[in-house]
């Protein structure tokens, strides 16, 4: 073996990034805003995962825009497929149908060969077999943010059901205890979110995947 040998490229190259990780890092913690991505190419779907009012919606919208991909919020797929708003349907149809249906839409969407960033519902990651498909097929990011601070995010809402209860603070904080240990099973990158503004939230996991993310 050729113990002394350095490849002095390489240790250059690593040094940069490491330079560049840490700029990027302190522009971010300085609140600079960076409008123009890097060239970033996404070889696999960008998929979202956290808890209702976590921000997949949102911050996937603005990497679609950011990465001039298509965008998919899979509860608009399945609200175009069932004709009628989640809400609607959890209360004709119940909870285990709309997890059958939000499988199947899952399943279809991940297999589709052009990339995309995929905001999922927050209980997505419940059945197993939505953690391998998501697993298999794409780059997942947790974007983690506190019970807390999500009631305070969702106090006027009125569309997700499971939310819909006289303690949506108590029902995050359950939610939160069941679903953690499975977000932070299927993410390849974890964001924590709070106390940031979802345009932070955005650029932070921006950063992450421009500058080292590949599946
Ligand atoms: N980091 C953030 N800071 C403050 N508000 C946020 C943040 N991320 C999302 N929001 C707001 O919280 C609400 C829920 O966000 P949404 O993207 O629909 O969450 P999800 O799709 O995870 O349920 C929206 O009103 C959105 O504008
Ligand atoms: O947490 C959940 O189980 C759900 C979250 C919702 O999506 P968001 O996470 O976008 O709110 C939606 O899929 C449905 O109401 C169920
Ligand atoms: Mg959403």
């Amino acid at each position: 073996m050729e113990k002394d040998c350095i490849d002095i490229d390489a240790v250059l190259f690593y040094c940069s990034m490491t330079r560049l990780r840490q700029s990027y890092a302190l522009m971010m913690n300085a609140g600079c805003r960076l409008d123009g991505a890097m060239n970033f190419v996404m070889d696999s779907h960008i998929a979202l995962v956290g808890l209702p009012g976590s921000g997949k919606s949102t911050i996937g919208r603005y990497l679609a825009r950011r990465w001039s991909v298509p965008f998919v919020d899979v509860d608009v797929a399945i609200e175009e497929q069932i004709q009628c708003s989640i809400r609607e349907f959890f209360a004709k149809e119940g909870e285990d149908r709309f997890r059958e249906v939000e499988q199947d839409v899952l399943a279809q969407l991940l297999k589709k060969p052009e990339k995309m960033v995929i905001a999922t519902g927050g209980g997505a990651v419940l059945k197993p077999e939505n953690r391998a498909q998501l697993a298999r097929h794409s780059l997942v990011v947790y974007l983690s943010a506190s019970p807390h601070e999500i009631a305070r995010r969702l106090q006027k809402d009125t569309q997700r059901p499971l939310l819909q209860v006289g303690n949506p603070l108590q029902r995050l904080q359950e939610l939160h205890g069941i679903r953690d240990p499975l977000y932070k099973e299927v993410a390849d990158f974890v964001v924590a979110g709070s106390g940031l503004s979802a345009t932070q939230v955005a650029q932070r996991v921006a950063m992450q995947l421009e500058l080292g993310a590949s599946r």
